[in-house]
């Protein structure tokens, strides 16, 4: 590739050319057969758009409001863990590349860098990700939380144990000391069998966590909770039950179980079944503005970004950061200009064809 990136899958290929191999595989990689990581990029193609002409598109408004937030566009930065593998700078970096776009930074548990580091560096909403861990530690979490201004928890659900990433595996990829952990594990876990991030993991999670322990975390937090990891109708009735303030369709970019649908497929499933209580984001093989377009049109309130923002981050830091949200920020626009919407409200069901109305007429 010559000159600056056009696209964020340039910045995969910046990101790939300055990390390690055992680091980029840690971050591009799926579960087992990769069948999911690749249908999450798949199944947005198959989804076609049904613009509209001559409207007047002269002035696009592509800001929101989630969980009471305004954000400049539809656009979270997903939870990753391990920022400092793809920059010296790690999460910090991250969190004022997401400030500087005026979008919400969701920071993961699994930081390298602590929450109290992400929450002085810079001025963005930010949203924590825990997952099932054992109490106390979630406990220290929401303290932690609320002490430093976060303003939601992402409680990612799909991970009662870690999915087998073959390739971190093979490569024994060690990842740098989870900090935030201090005080209740060793923070240098080790494992001679393969990844330390599984060591991590299997010291800290609690998979006989289930839906009634969500009453047990509402009753610690003034907090709202998002649900991630939702991929079906009953899943997503569930969440309501149990009181969350929204659901994030997610495969965990196919980290987890393999040959689970792509989420773009499953996310009317889930949003039918919501029925507008909360709102329904998705996340998962956003790689254009067109895709959140499709993501928007199918009923999700706003899309988080995983890999692209860490490619961002490898490849030029803060500037990377940015850069990417930026990218996909202005293909939005394009996108709502080129499809006759002016603002997010205008993007509509029928305003996307998917895989089996393709060859039908819609009304
Ligand atoms: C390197 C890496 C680390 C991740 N770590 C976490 C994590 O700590 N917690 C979590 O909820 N999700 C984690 N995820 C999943 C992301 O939040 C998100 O669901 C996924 O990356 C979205 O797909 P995309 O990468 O195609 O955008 C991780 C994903 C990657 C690629
Ligand atoms: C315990 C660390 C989990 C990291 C993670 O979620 C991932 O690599 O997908």
């Amino acid at each position: 590739m010559a000159g600056e990136p056009v696209n964020v899958n340039e910045f995969e290929e910046l990101a790939r050319k300055v990390l390690p191999k055992i680091y980029y595989d840690f971050f591009s990689g799926g579960a087992e057969d990769q069948y999911t990581l690749k249908e999450n990029i798949e199944a947005f193609r198959r989804i076609t758009i049904r613009p509209r002409i001559l409207l007047d598109v002269s002035k696009i408004h592509m800001s929101t409001i989630i969980l009471g937030h305004k954000t400049s566009a539809p656009i979270i930065v997903s939870p990753t863990s391990s920022h400092q593998l793809a920059h010296p700078e790690g999460e910090v970096a991250t969190a004022r590349g997401a400030a500087a776009c005026n979008v919400i930074m969701g920071v993961a548990f699994t930081s390298t860098c602590t929450m109290e580091e992400v929450a002085s560096s810079c001025k963005a909403v930010r949203f924590i990700q825990t997952f099932a861990f054992e109490r106390e530690i979630t406990a220290n979490m929401v303290q932690r939380a609320e002490r430093n201004g976060f303003r939601a928890i992402i409680l990612t659900a799909d991970t009662p144990r870690l999915g087998r990433k073959e390739a971190d595996i093979k490569n024994k990829m060690i990842s740098p000391p989870f900090k935030n952990f201090e005080g209740f594990i060793s923070t240098e876990a080790v494992s001679d069998k393969g990844s330390n991030v599984e060591a991590y993991a299997a010291e800290t999670l609690d998979p006989s966590f289930c839906w009634k322990d969500i009453a047990w975390l509402k009753s610690i937090t003034k907090l709202p909770i998002l649900i991630k990891g939702v991929l079906t109708g009953e899943d997503a009735t569930k969440a309501i039950e149990a009181g969350v303030a929204g659901i994030i369709v997610s495969n965990h970019g196919a980290r987890q179980l393999d040959y689970t649908p792509a989420t773009i497929s499953v996310l009317e499933e889930v949003v039918l079944a919501v029925q507008g209580k909360v709102p329904v984001l998705l996340d998962g093989g956003i790689r254009r503005g067109t895709d959140i377009f499709k993501a928007l049109a199918l009923g999700a309130k706003a899309v988080l970004i995983g890999r692209p923002v860490i490619y961002g981050l490898a490849a030029k830091g803060e500037t990377g950061v940015k850069q990417v949200i930026e990218m996909l920020k202005n293909e939005l626009e394009q996108t709502m200009a080129l499809a006759g919407c002016r603002t997010v409200d205008d993007i509509t069901r029928s305003h996307v064809n998917t895989e089996t109305e393709r060859f039908l007429c819609r009304m």
